[in-house]
């Protein structure tokens, strides 16, 4: 197998706070490949922003990475400096899509202004070619091409949305992180964003990291994915192995709350209790207060992130001590009630 354009292994990212050291990524790991789109889904809290920031090294300057790694086509970009990040990295190999367009296109420049002045530093591109190239790219994510000299007020928001997308585009990076971007627009500029980056996908070798809490949009748009809960990667792999056959009780939990156009009549389940804040270490499972099907041990240590079976990208894995009984029980019985101090079963 090629190596993975992106491979995260173990890792924990901590916030100095007054309280001591919070962690709000413990022990991740997951990979995308050249050409992927990978979705990484969790309710708000549970650390998607802060990993994908850290992948750019864009962190609050409380937040340190305190333990694991982060490969970029195998070098662990954790080790470059602020200039290396900046010559190497940022927007030439990894563009960002930030949740909103307002605070990342400078109002008092031109659209234009902005692109070529990342062409001036990124490539040897002459002015008359970079503009040329940022107009294709105003039409692959339609935009009117003789728009690209507007101000961003003289857009609406998802135009806005749309024109940071043919930035993030421009320097042909390998992979662009897409950190909710369409929280900010109605729901049929969302479509119309999603609509695009699905032909983006058709017409370029990208590969995307789609951050969301809407696990129904990794289904549709996305090919793998990791569903995050309190820090911790509860379960990741190909997107149609999640769907048919979830193996930690969150992903199924999770599934059941979104609505499904396979069973429109079926009453969405509401996953009770909030996610955990968690100060220092993580030495538990960080669902176990919410699982109905939670045991001592998921209390006593943080379960592995372990394969539970080969799937098509060979890498679905789960962080559960029960991830092979759970989905049959599930299946037959329903979720049981959340008892918070249940003991271990026979097993
Ligand atoms: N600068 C900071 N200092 C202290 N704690 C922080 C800081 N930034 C984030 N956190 C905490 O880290 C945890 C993870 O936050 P993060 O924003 O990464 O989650 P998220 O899943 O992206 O949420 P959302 O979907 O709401 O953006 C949360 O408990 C949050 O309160």
């Amino acid at each position: 197998m090629s190596e993975p354009l992106l491979e995260i292994e173990d890792l924990t990212i901590q916030y100095r706070t007054d309280q001591g050291p919070l962690t709000a990524v413990s022990g991740a790991s997951f990979t995308i490949d050249d050409g992927e789109y990978f979705g990484l889904v969790g309710e708000s809290g549970c650390g998607k922003s802060t990993l994908a920031k850290s992948l750019l090294r864009g962190l609050d300057d409380n937040g340190e990475i305190t333990a694991g790694s982060v490969r970029y086509r195998g070098e662990e970009i954790h080790e470059y400096g602020e200039r290396e990040m900046n010559e190497k990295l940022r927007w030439k190999e990894i563009s960002w899509i930030p949740q909103s367009s307002m605070n990342s296109l400078d109002p008092l420049q031109r659209v234009s202004e902005q692109a070529l002045e990342l062409a001036e530093v990124h490539t040897d591109l002459s002015e008359a070619a970079a503009r040329e190239k940022f107009r294709d790219l105003f039409e692959v994510v339609g935009l009117p091409k003789d728009r690209i000299d507007d101000y961003p007020h003289q857009f609406s928001g998802g135009m806005q949305q749309r024109a940071i997308i043919a930035l993030a585009l421009f320097l042909d990076p390998s992979l662009i992180i897409a950190d909710e971007p369409t929280t900010a627009l109605d729901v049929i500029m969302q479509d119309m964003v999603f609509k695009y980056l699905d032909e983006i996908k058709e017409a370029t070798e990208t590969s995307l990291l789609l951050i969301t809490h809407d696990i129904s949009v990794v289904f549709e748009s996305c090919e793998s994915m990791a569903i995050m809960h309190g820090g911790q990667v509860a379960e990741t792999g190909d997107v149609v192995e999640l769907f048919d056959s979830p193996r930690h009780p969150y992903s199924i939990l999770l599934q059941e709350a979104f609505p499904d156009i396979r069973h429109p009549e079926r009453d969405l389940a509401v996953i009770e209790g909030r996610p955990p804040q968690s100060m220092g270490d993580v030495e538990s499972c960080t669902f176990a207060d919410r699982c109905p099907w939670a045991v001592e041990e998921c209390r006593r240590s943080a379960p592995p992130l372990e394969e539970v079976a080969q799937d098509a990208s060979g890498h679905h894995r789960a962080a559960c001590f029960r991830k092979d009984e759970v989905l049959e029980l599930y299946r037959s019985e329903g979720a049981p009630p959340v008892d918070p101090t249940s003991e271990a079963p026979q097993r």
